[in-house]
């Protein structure tokens, strides 16, 4: 397993190794010690699983308030994705400032997504599915979202939405977003 740091503090991109054979592939998805090894301590309690038919789908930008905010790990088992992270904790040096990762069910990459991100992707093929742990349960009452064209953000979309829910059409910018991070070194 290969652990990268990813452009903003915190963010992880984790290649794990894949044995190739005959039959197809054999790889460990997930491995807490390791992980552990790494620095990465996030305690898991739900796995999330969504599949997006239309190439084009944007779920985002999402993240969870204090006390329920969420580490994400993120895959693709089927498709392609274009996955963007942005630093919303308040007073970080990165604040505001967004990355984009491709992960597809061929690279087998995964993104680490800390507490304190806003997180979303858009679909770059058919019947696309995105598995993702995270370390605090869903909750309703704390779910929240900024809008994905917020031009303040000015996020380099590969491709323009095809496909929104309702709730994600309608996001504020950063700048007037409900957010309750605290940013410690
Ligand atoms: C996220 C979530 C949703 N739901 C329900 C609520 C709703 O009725 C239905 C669909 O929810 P959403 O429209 O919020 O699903 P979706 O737009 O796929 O939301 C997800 O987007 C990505 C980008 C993330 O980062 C995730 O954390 C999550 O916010 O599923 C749960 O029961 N548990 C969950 O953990």
């Amino acid at each position: 397993m290969k652990v990268s740091d990813a452009g903003l503090p915190g963010v992880k991109v984790i290649e794990p190794g894949v044995f190739q054979d005959a039959r197809g592939f054999f790889m460990e998805s997930y491995n807490r010690e390791a992980l552990l090894r790494h620095g990465i301590a996030a305690a898991f309690v739900q796995d999330n699983h969504s599949l997006s038919a239309v190439p084009g789908t944007l779920r985002g930008l999402h993240y969870q308030l204090e006390p329920q905010a969420q580490t994400k790990l993120v895959r693709v088992t089927a498709g392609r994705v274009f996955d963007v992270v942005v630093d919303i904790r308040r007073g970080s040096p990165a604040f505001g400032r967004w990355a984009g990762f491709e992960l597809s069910a061929d690279n087998k990459k995964q993104l680490l997504v800390p507490q304190g991100f806003a997180h979303g992707f858009v679909t770059l093929e058919p019947d696309t599915e995105v598995l993702y742990k995270v370390d605090a349960y869903y909750s309703q009452p704390h779910d929240r979202g900024i809008a994905w064209d917020d031009p303040e953000l000015g996020i380099a979309w590969p491709l323009a939405p095809s496909v929104l829910s309702a709730k994600d059409a309608k996001h504020p910018p950063l700048r007037e977003a409900d957010i309750n991070f605290t940013y410690s070194r």
